[in-house]
């Protein structure tokens, strides 16, 4: 009765560039950790263009409300979710401005997480409204960087680093998706955007670099039909969990 509730802690996932596949190393990362031990949440703050209801098979579920508290659905795993998709119409575009957005990534977040202990926040491309909102009212414990390995997303990386380190979110590291691409007719490597960029940006930066997913159809695949690689076994799958690994030790040790 006396044992003191752990506080429900946020990592935020975050990237400069849309496109560069943030909602599915949260997905895939939620559940590398889910896998490790931990009592983690996933929350797709990308109230705009949610994708984490497909990514994580819970597309038919709708959260009921509690309390005035939203009980998030169960997604990949049993790991409790909540995303706008749950709420609007499937296809039908939200034309909210800046509070209404804020509020509703607010009801997200303050949701009923019961034991949650880590909630992944997949949130929208850039430095706008809901990442302000996110760092100012919500303070994440820590963020991780997605990118590739090309120049552009890389700049843009570099300004939302910027962005949580004036708000004072401690950088848990920077992972490099989509780098190298293997060719599933006669096996060669070749990289698309580059080798190797975001590891020096992350030296550059100072921050961890957390690691390299490839460019891989089967990611493609698994993710956009609801069954993520995370949850399976096999290269892909060891892939998110180093990089779970490091993010968890860096969780221990914060
Ligand atoms: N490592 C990968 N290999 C192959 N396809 C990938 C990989 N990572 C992401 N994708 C694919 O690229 C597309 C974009 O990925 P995703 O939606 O995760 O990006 P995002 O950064 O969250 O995008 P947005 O800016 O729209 O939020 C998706 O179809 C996804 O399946």
């Amino acid at each position: 009765m006396t044992a003191e509730r752990r506080p429900l802690r946020i990592l935020a996932v975050a990237s400069g560039k849309g496109g560069v596949g943030k909602s599915t190393l949260s997905a895939n990362l939620a559940i590398a950790l889910h896998r490790l031990g931990f009592k983690v949440g996933l929350v797709d703050a990308d109230i705009y263009g949610p994708s984490q209801a497909r990514l994580m098979g819970s597309e038919d579920q709708k959260p009921v409300a509690r309390d005035k508290k939203l009980s998030p659905v169960s997604g990949v795993m049993g790991i409790p979710m909540l995303s706008m998709a749950h709420l609007v119409e499937p296809g039908k575009a939200l034309a909210w401005r800046g509070p209404m957005v804020s509020g509703a990534l607010g009801q997200l977040i303050d949701a009923d997480w019961g034991d949650t202990e880590w909630l992944v926040v997949d949130l929208p491309p850039g430095t706008g409204d809901i990442q302000l909102s996110m760092v100012q009212k919500h303070k994440p414990a820590g963020a991780v960087i997605v990118s590739t390995p090309q120049d552009l997303a890389l700049i843009d990386a570099t300004r939302a680093v910027s962005l949580f380190a004036q708000a004072g979110v401690p950088m848990v590291g920077l992972v490099e998706n989509m780098s190298g691409y293997a060719c599933p007719h006669c096996g060669e490597i070749s990289d698309p955007f580059g080798q190797g960029g975001a590891e020096a940006a992350a030296q550059d930066l100072a921050m961890p670099f957390l690691g390299r997913i490839p460019l891989a159809i089967d990611i493609r695949r698994r993710s956009d039909a609801g069954d993520p690689p995370a949850a399976g076994e096999g290269p892909h799958a060891d892939a998110f969990r180093a990089i779970a690994q490091k993010v968890a030790d860096w969780a221990k040790a914060n």
